[in-house]
């Protein structure tokens, strides 16, 4: 008897449930649903849990039902309302997404992984799920950051991969999340490029995770840097649909998300991380009322550093033209230094003259801010490169957080190039 092939259907969990969590496993889950040949139709997302009260103002709240009682679990809310009340209010989510705490629970049995959490939380994350994931799962990381460590910088994309011993590629795009999610039209951008694998290599039908351990060809991982690490990668079993460019338009285009996918990952990915040490810097300077050529003036220098950063660490792999042409680039800098948390915190804290992180608190509920993180992270790279004076507008940002620059001297301080 013949065995039919893609038979198989790939199980997708989205890891967090923020602004930009929710409204990527809104679209995914319009997908799954009208795309259940290929996707199993409940999409999973994991969520942080957290106790929340039910607004009196919201539209779900009514005296007599227990859950507008106090303080309730995010998920039980989510679940029961299929609406985000924290994180995406207003919008009404598929009913085939389903909000779960548990993250082992969550990625069971799944063989698409899409992690979208602040950057900060990705590491201890990725910690917990270790040995909890099929071993022949793929990922894409839609969170803006890098990861920066003592032996340098690396892209989330990498730092998942290398963690759980998966592929995983980078989503990234002009996408304020509260725009998607209402479905204004939008563009974005997925870098996927893994190994390619050994013809001659056996491939599974139906294999348990434990025969792909045994069985399986493993293979090199090489990272944006060009070197090769010792991440062996697990081919997906053949009775599922392959995992390709293809595959990641049906998950995530929609009528309102336009997606063009790309091989640069390292593109991509450093894009949407350091557009938001720019927004930050856009942000200070309007605030004190400078108007939109000053804003135009720090993008301009930003997109050079940006261009910069990618070909001088990068240079392997991430592409310019992925800076200069892309969403995940250029488009996603002018949004982000139009509408963007970033930009509006930063601008907040100026004509309030107060710190950053005391408005990221009052105006943000719970929500993060990624651009004061990635300008402090950024920065401890660079002055490990001796770089910093080849990027004055990403220092200029760091210095102003720290407090050792006024926001003033930001012009001469770009223009002598320190
Ligand atoms: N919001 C946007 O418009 C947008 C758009 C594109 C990309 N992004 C990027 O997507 C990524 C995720 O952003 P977001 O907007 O979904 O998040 P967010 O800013 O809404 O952050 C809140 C989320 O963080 C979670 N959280 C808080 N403490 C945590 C902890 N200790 N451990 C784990 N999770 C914790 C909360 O549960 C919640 O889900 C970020 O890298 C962001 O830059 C955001
Ligand atoms: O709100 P920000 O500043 O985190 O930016 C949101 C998105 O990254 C815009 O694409």
């Amino acid at each position: 008897m013949l065995l039919s092939t893609n038979s198989r259907k790939h199980k997708v969990t989205v890891i967090g449930s923020g602004n930009w969590g929710t409204a990527v496993a809104k679209i995914v889950a319009e997908n799954t649903l009208a795309n259940n040949d290929i996707f199993q139709e409940t999409v999973e997302m994991w969520v942080f849990e957290e106790k929340v009260e039910l607004s009196k103002d919201s539209k779900h709240y009514d005296p007599s039902d227990p859950l507008s009682q106090g303080s309730q679990n995010l998920t039980d809310l989510i679940n029961k309302y299929h609406e985000n009340v924290k994180y995406l209010t207003d919008i009404p989510l598929p009913k085939n997404l389903h909000a779960n705490p548990s993250l082992e629970d969550s990625v069971k049995d799944s063989s698409i992984l899409i992690f979208n959490v602040p950057h900060q939380f990705i590491i201890r994350i990725c910690d917990q799920l270790q040995g909890k994931i099929l071993p022949y799962a793929r990922g894409i990381s839609c969170i803006k950051g890098v990861d920066v460590e003592e032996e340098g910088v690396s892209l989330f994309s990498e730092t998942i991969g290398k963690k759980l011993g998966i592929y995983c590629g980078s989503l990234s795009g002009a996408n304020i999340a509260n725009e998607v999610a209402k479905e204004l039209w939008c563009e974005t951008t997925i870098g996927y490029d893994p190994p390619h694998l050994d013809s001659k290599a056996p491939t599974p039908v139906g294999g348990s995770p434990s025969q792909s351990q045994v069985d399986l060809p493993s293979f090199e991982h090489k990272d944006s840097s060009g070197h090769f690490s010792k991440v062996k990668l697990r081919p997906l079993p053949n009775d599922f649909p392959p995992i390709d460019h293809g595959l990641w338009k049906t998950l995530f285009h929609r009528p309102y998300f336009h997606v063009r996918v790309v091989n640069d990952v390292a593109g991509v990915a450093l894009g949407g991380a350091l557009k938001n040490i720019i927004a930050v810097g856009a942000g200070f300077v309007d605030g004190l009322g400078w108007g939109d050529n000053a804003k135009a003036a720090v993008m301009r220098v930003g997109l050079g550093e940006m261009v910069k950063f990618g070909t001088q660490f990068f240079g392997n792999s991430a592409e310019t033209k992925t800076f200069t042409e892309e969403s995940s680039g250029v488009a996603d800098l002018i949004t982000s230094c139009s509408g963007g948390r970033n930009f509006r915190c930063a601008k907040l804290s100026v004509q309030r003259g107060a710190p950053i992180e005391e408005i990221e608190k009052q105006e943000l509920n719970g929500q993060k801010l990624q651009g004061t993180l990635t300008a402090a992270e950024v920065n401890k790279f660079l002055k490990k490169q001796g770089a910093e004076k080849d990027y004055p507008l990403f220092t200029a940002v760091y210095r102003i957080l720290e407090g050792t620059l006024k926001v003033e001297q930001m012009p001469s301080f770009i223009e002598s190039k320190l």
